[in-house]
This record gives structure tokens, sequence and C-alpha cells, in this order.
């Protein structure tokens, strides 16, 4: 695993933005995993100025998203498609038909998440994950107790997970309790992958990712099990790290 320790959220995301740029430049059909949550949106944001700024290229690039809410529609506005779309997607040259995101309101649920996976062993694995990290140790929506070897499945939400994505609901009810997520084993095909923490709320979960004791209590530590991780902190993400170094 490898650690890049920057100052604060902007550096995080710039030089996340960086990684993502150079596997696009070097292979123009990059394959890239893609998450949602806020901690991702800075680097959305720097990609979007690398197309005018650095004249990056996504017209041939395919787009894998890690999770979905299950009975939400596309144009919802809290599915991750629209956050997605909103965020990313509509800004840069890729064609939408490139982008590919669980569809939460597919029925039976179980077809959907044997049409993700056959579509990440189709067209990808990807050759970068973007990983954000729960402060549960969740990654995806791949909540602590779930099994190495899953692959995309459905998953009750708990419930904090649910009250720390409430922020963008209007009510807490209204958070779905169920979602679509690609399992560990569907993250742990890809090529790389790049972890991004940022922020106080995020710093057990740091140190307990860095103490590199496996174990499904706490999902992000299966990324232990993979050849090429690269985790990018700040400095707040790092603190709790920091101080047991002390
Ligand atoms: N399903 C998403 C995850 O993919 C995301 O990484 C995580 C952290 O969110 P945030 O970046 O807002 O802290 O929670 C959400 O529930």
């Amino acid at each position: 695993m490898k650690l890049i320790r920057v100052e604060n959220y902007e550096e995080m995301s710039s030089s996340a933005a960086q990684l993502v740029e150079q596997q696009i430049l070097n292979n123009s059909h990059s394959v890239l995993g893609l998450a949602t949550g806020s901690t991702p949106l800075g680097l959305y944001e720097q990609l979007i100025r690398g197309v005018s700024e650095r004249n990056i290229s996504w017209q041939h690039v395919q787009t894998l998203n890690l999770d979905e809410y299950c009975g939400l529609a596309e144009d919802h506005p809290n599915s991750y498609r629209h956050f997605m779309n909103a965020k990313l997607f509509r800004h840069i040259d890729i064609p939408l038909e490139n982008t590919h995101i669980p569809n939460g309101k597919a029925l039976p649920v179980e077809v959907e998440c044997r049409r993700y996976e056959a579509l990440i062993d189709e067209i990808g694995p990807p050759h970068l994950q973007i990983l954000g990290m729960g402060t549960n140790g969740h990654i995806g929506f791949n909540e602590p107790g779930t099994p190495e070897t899953s692959l995309t499945h459905c998953v009750q939400l708990e419930t904090s997970t649910r009250n720390s994505n409430a922020r963008f609901f209007s009510d807490r009810d209204e958070v779905p309790t169920h979602a679509i997520t690609m399992g560990i084993q569907s993250i742990l095909k890809s090529e790389r992958i790049l972890v991004l923490a940022s922020g106080k709320k995020k710093a057990q979960a740091v140190k307990h990712f860095l103490d590199g004791r496996v174990s499904k209590d706490f999902p992000a530590s299966f990324l232990w099990n993979h050849n090429h991780v690269t985790l990018i902190v700040d400095q707040d993400a790092y603190s709790l790290a920091a101080a047991e170094e002390e």
C-alpha cells in the first residue's frame, strides 16, 4: 500500500486528479471505477477543469460506478446516477452510454446485480478504481460483515450509513433502506485502487485501516489483499494515525 499524505482537501483532490488524468493519457480507452459521496467532489471539479485546461479527452473512457440506492429512479435528485451526471458526466466529453451505474429501479434486484457483475467483467475490470471510505469502514455500500468473496449484491444499509447520508435528503425517512453495490471481490478485481480520505470525521477510520489487520468487521481492510492500492489522506484524516506514531 502506498500512502500519500497531503495538507488538505484541495491537495488531496488535485493529487487524485493527476493520477486519474495520467491513467487516461496512458490509455485513452481506460475503464474507471467511480464513487459518490462528498469525498470525490473536489476530484471531479479538477477533472472537469482538466478537459479545458489540460486537453484531457474522455471520448473513449468507460466508467463503472460502485453503487446505487434501491428504489430511486435515475432522475431522482438523490440517485447516484443524478449525482454523477450533475457533478461530472454533464461537464466532460464522455458519451453517456459509456457511463455505467446499477439501475436502482430494476426488478428483480438479483437479476440487476448479476447483469452489473457481468458488465464489470465484460468492459472492465477498471484500470483504476476510486474509493471513499465510510466512517464505519464501508467501501461502496459494503457494510461491516460483508465477506471478501462478495460480488455485486443488494444490501440493507446500516443506521449509521443512513444517518450520515441523510444530509442529502429533505427527511431522514426518505433515505432508502437498501442499495445495490459492487461487492468486495468486484472491487478487488480492479487493476489499481485509489482511496481518498479527508477531514477529522475520517480520522478514526483511517487509523483503523492503517493498522493493517484484515477483518470483515472493517470492509476497507480487505484492500490490504490487493497489490496496487494508493491511499491519499489529508492532515485531518491522518491526525489519529499520526498521534499513534508519536
Ligand atoms: N456509498 C457511499 C460510499 O461510496 C462513500 O465512499 C461513503 C463516504 O461518503 P463521504 O465521501 O460523503 O464521506 O459513503 C457513501 O455511503
